[in-house]
């Protein structure tokens, strides 16, 4: 049962997740009403994720990481003169199939529901129960929840609890996942599993994910490619692509002389567009 479930949402996926699902994003600028007196938080900000890639966002606190992702998602609007795209088309509002994952995942969980109802929240009301089930299934056993379907999420660890989130977006199918720090609240060791779990899946899937953190470790670990944000209003530092071999490992990608390259480039384009660094 549980395999069948599991097959068919692969199969479900095949060919799909990796379409045309990309963003392009030419001359984007944000802002809030009341905000920085509306001044833009960010602007003529360029680049595209293509459809399967796997890119971060990078940058200090406040620079603009969220509401990139937010304008992305089609929760914020974007400011007059951007053109954000998703699969070729403009946004207007969100778009179908892509998600966005939190990192305050003991706040978004419904306390009193399981983890497998939890799970199948948004598919209520769009199929029948049986096959809502099915599909929760098949999202809990790729985060390897299977065995802990009806628990409830007090009995469920930080990390446990965050992998009921991804469950949840995952159960929709999604062609493109974007994911605002999901782990950033772990312990090292979670993190690393997660972040281990979270390639996996996108390597099974095919899907799109766009990844806000301000962990530059992180970044390089999992990407394809970093898009660093700095200055204010913010714009692109650099984008520049991880040419580290695809198959990561924590301890000897780690080690790879390209790797601590890598870090060492994005730690400088950092440090030196820190407005708190002294001169
Ligand atoms: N709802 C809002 N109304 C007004 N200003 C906001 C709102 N949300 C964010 N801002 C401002 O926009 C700027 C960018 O915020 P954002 O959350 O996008 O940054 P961030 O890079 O994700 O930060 P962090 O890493 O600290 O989460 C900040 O100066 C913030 O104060």
């Amino acid at each position: 049962m549980r395999t069948q479930a599991l097959d068919r949402v692969a199969d479900a996926r095949t060919g799909t997740a990796s379409s045309n699902a990309g963003f392009a994003c030419r001359n984007v600028n944000a802002s809030y009403t009341g905000g920085h007196g509306g001044a833009p938080i960010f602007e003529g900000i360029d680049f595209d994720v293509a459809p399967g890639e796997f890119v971060s966002i990078l940058g200090g606190s406040g620079v603009g990481k969220t509401t990139l992702l937010r304008v992305l998602g089609g929760l914020h609007a974007a400011g007059k003169g951007s053109d954000v795209r998703f699969a070729g088309q403009p946004l207007s509002g969100a778009p179908d199939r892509v998600v966005m994952v939190f990192q305050n995942y003991a706040a978004s969980l419904l306390p009193w529901r399981t983890v497998e109802s939890n799970v199948r929240l948004g598919l209520e009301g769009k199929m029948p129960r049986r096959e809502q089930r099915e599909r929760a299934l098949a999202a809990l056993t790729m985060v390897g929840l299977a065995d802990n379907l009806h628990y409830h999420p007090r009995q469920l660890s930080g990390g446990m609890q965050q992998r009921v989130q991804i469950a949840r977006a995952l159960v929709m199918d999604p062609l493109a996942l974007l994911m605002d720090e999901p782990f950033g609240a772990l312990d090292a060791i979670t993190k690393a599993t997660l972040q281990d779990a979270l390639l996996r899946i996108q390597r099974q899937t095919g899907m799109t994910v766009v990844f806000v953190t301000h962990d530059l470790d992180e970044a390089i670990y999992l990407s394809d490619r970093i898009i660093v944000l700095a200055g204010s209003p913010a714009g692109v530092a650099r984008d520049l692509a991880v040419d580290l071999p695809r198959e990561r490992d924590q301890v000897a990608t780690k080690a790879d002389p390209r790797y601590l390259e890598l870090r060492q480039e994005i730690y400088t384009v950092m440090h030196s567009s820190d407005p708190r660094r002294r001169p």
